[in-house]
């Protein structure tokens, strides 16, 4: 259920249950039926005002409509259009409604306990303007409860952006699948509780379609999750190598390894410069240090092949070091991670990164969006929505890519992408991107594939900082872990 369609594929999701023998006035009934449900659920209602679009979301709008008026609600409808020019299922649906269909133009929020919002949802092509515009933003400003059907009108399903305005939603009820937009910002916050109807589309028709986004959740990788086993050791369980700077900024390496050894990595040597290595000696005991100061001492540590995964940036400082750094971690069967000053030591040089991480096993970068404009400014438009900045950047690398928020996207090369959306605001505090980096390497170090292990990871520091509350600073965030893996072992049957 982790599959999320943008607006194309849910149209052919709709379109093959037809032609696989579902009328489409029989899933327009189903949709209307849902939407009906939730807003009978609703506390101190009995006055509804159901807001109509010229498509099928309108036809949605219309089977509410009736069923709400037989379940004895006070129920007003108005549409946006006009009735003669509805066509297929809308206009069978419009055809069942028994009672008046005002003018949407004319609508006065005034009258209702609620509205539903059945404007427009998919089929949404481009920004709302004139009546339409005025209506969604009347409806917005009314201050009164609104359930939107399939979306918030005016959110575009497949970004999430507002395309001119939208009206903030109590709850949203959409149907098989969820939506990008649901889980990207503004989106998510415009839709209020989501809730997916099932409205008799097969499961197999994703089997054709084969979507290729996901929402970042456990089903999503929980089978690549590396769950210890009872024959396991702690070379089993990945030597990580931790590359730090020097004495006063080695405290983003620490935080980096701490969560690389609570993600569960085996072994985790911490590789800095002398300055630095007492403070990392005496930080954790799990930890070992081993001195690093440019690429030839890296080099040399790095000839126990043992060490595959690596994560370097955070607190390293920009610069050719840096950038030399980078070249002697990479090599065959070696994992990388690149965060922070290792991103922006290749600002502007998207090929000479590209061309020195080609020869990893797999690649993890994890920049914010400051560090994603210096390294793909070039090949990526600012202009383009999250996921497609992602996917674009991760081709482009050859790598995965991490673009950190509030709505992370990860996305690989091979087109695969997952929006998270359980990453609380209290998660945005100094060295909360450290704990991130840590935590993919500790997952990579274990031998979970890249992409399953930055999407686990970014998972996993969302739901630490949730276990944790607010309050939270960086240094909590590996010790919530234990909880967290509590839980997802738990559920897995693991424990
Ligand atoms: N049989 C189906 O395909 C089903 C569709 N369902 C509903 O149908 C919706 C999709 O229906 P449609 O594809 O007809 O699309 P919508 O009803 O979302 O919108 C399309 C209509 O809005 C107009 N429009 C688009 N952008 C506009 C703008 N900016 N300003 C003014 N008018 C604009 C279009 O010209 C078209 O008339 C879904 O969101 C869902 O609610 C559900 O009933 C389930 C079954
Ligand atoms: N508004 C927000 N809500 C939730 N998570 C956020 C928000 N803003 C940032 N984050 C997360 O906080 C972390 C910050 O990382 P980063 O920007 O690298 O900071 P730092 O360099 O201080 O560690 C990232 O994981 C990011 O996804
Ligand atoms: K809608």
């Amino acid at each position: 259920m982790t599959h999320l369609l943008d607006p194309q594929e849910m149209a052919r999701a709709d379109r093959l249950a037809m032609e696989w023998g579902t009328a489409g006035i029989t899933l327009m009934d189903k949709a209307g039926a849902a939407v009906a449900d939730v807003v009978a659920r609703r506390p101190l209602v009995t006055r509804v005002t159901i807001l109509c679009g010229p498509g099928n979301n309108g036809g949605d709008g219309f089977v509410a409509a009736r069923l709400l008026a037989q379940r004895g609600f006070r129920v007003r409808l108005a549409l946006l259009g006009d009735r003669g020019r509805l066509t297929g299922d809308a206009a069978q649906a419009a055809e069942r409604w028994r009672g008046a269909v005002e003018d949407a133009a004319a609508f006065d929020p005034e009258d209702a306990d609620l509205i539903v919002d059945a404007l427009f949802g998919a089929g949404l092509t481009r920004d709302l303007d004139g009546v339409a515009r005025a209506v969604v933003a009347r409806m917005a400003a009314s201050g009164k409860p609104v359930i939107a059907v399939d979306l918030p009108s005016g959110v575009d399903g497949a970004t999430g952006a507002v395309r001119g305005v939208a009206a903030q939603a109590v709850e949203t009820v959409t149907f098989f699948r969820r939506k990008p937009g649901h889980l990207l910002l503004p989106g998510r916050t415009l839709c209020g509780k989501l809730r997916v109807a099932d409205i008799g589309i097969p499961d197999l028709v994703l089997d054709e379609i084969r979507p290729k986004t996901s929402a970042n959740e456990p089903a999503l990788w929980l089978p690549a999750f590396p769950i210890p086993s009872a024959g396991g050791h702690k070379y089993a369980r990945g030597h990580a190598v931790v590359v730090s700077g020097g004495r006063w900024t080695a405290g983003a390496a620490r935080l980096a390894a701490r969560a690389c050894l609570r993600a569960g990595a085996g072994l985790v040597t911490v590789g800095a410069p002398e300055a630095a290595l007492p403070m990392h000696a005496a930080s954790y005991a799990a930890l070992m240090v081993r001195p690093v100061e440019e690429a030839s001492d890296l080099r040399h540590l790095l000839e126990d092949r043992r060490l595959s995964a690596i994560v370097m940036g955070p607190g390293l400082g920009v610069g050719a070091t840096t950038r030399d750094l980078v070249s002697a971690a990479t090599g065959a069967g070696r994992h990388l991670v690149l965060d922070a000053d290792a991103l922006t030591s290749f600002a502007g040089d998207l090929k000479g990164l590209a061309d020195v991480v080609g020869s990893a096993a797999g690649t993890v970068v994890t920049p914010h969006e400051g560090e994603f404009g210096r390294l793909f400014g070039d090949v990526v438009s600012a202009d383009a929505d999250k996921l497609t900045r992602a996917r674009t950047a991760a081709q482009a690398l050859g790598g995965v890519v991490v673009l950190k928020g509030a709505d992370t996207v990860v996305a690989a090369p091979d087109g695969r992408a997952a929006i998270a959306a359980n990453a609380p605001p209290y998660l945005a505090t100094a060295g909360a991107g450290d704990v991130l980096a840590g935590i993919i390497c500790g997952l990579l170090a274990q031998g979970m594939p890249a992409y399953e292990a930055a999407a686990a990871g970014v998972w996993l520091h969302g739901e630490a900082a949730r276990a944790f509350g607010p309050g939270l600073i960086a240094d909590d965030l590996p010790e919530a872990l234990p909880g967290v893996y509590r839980k997802l072992f738990e559920e897995a049957g693991a424990l």
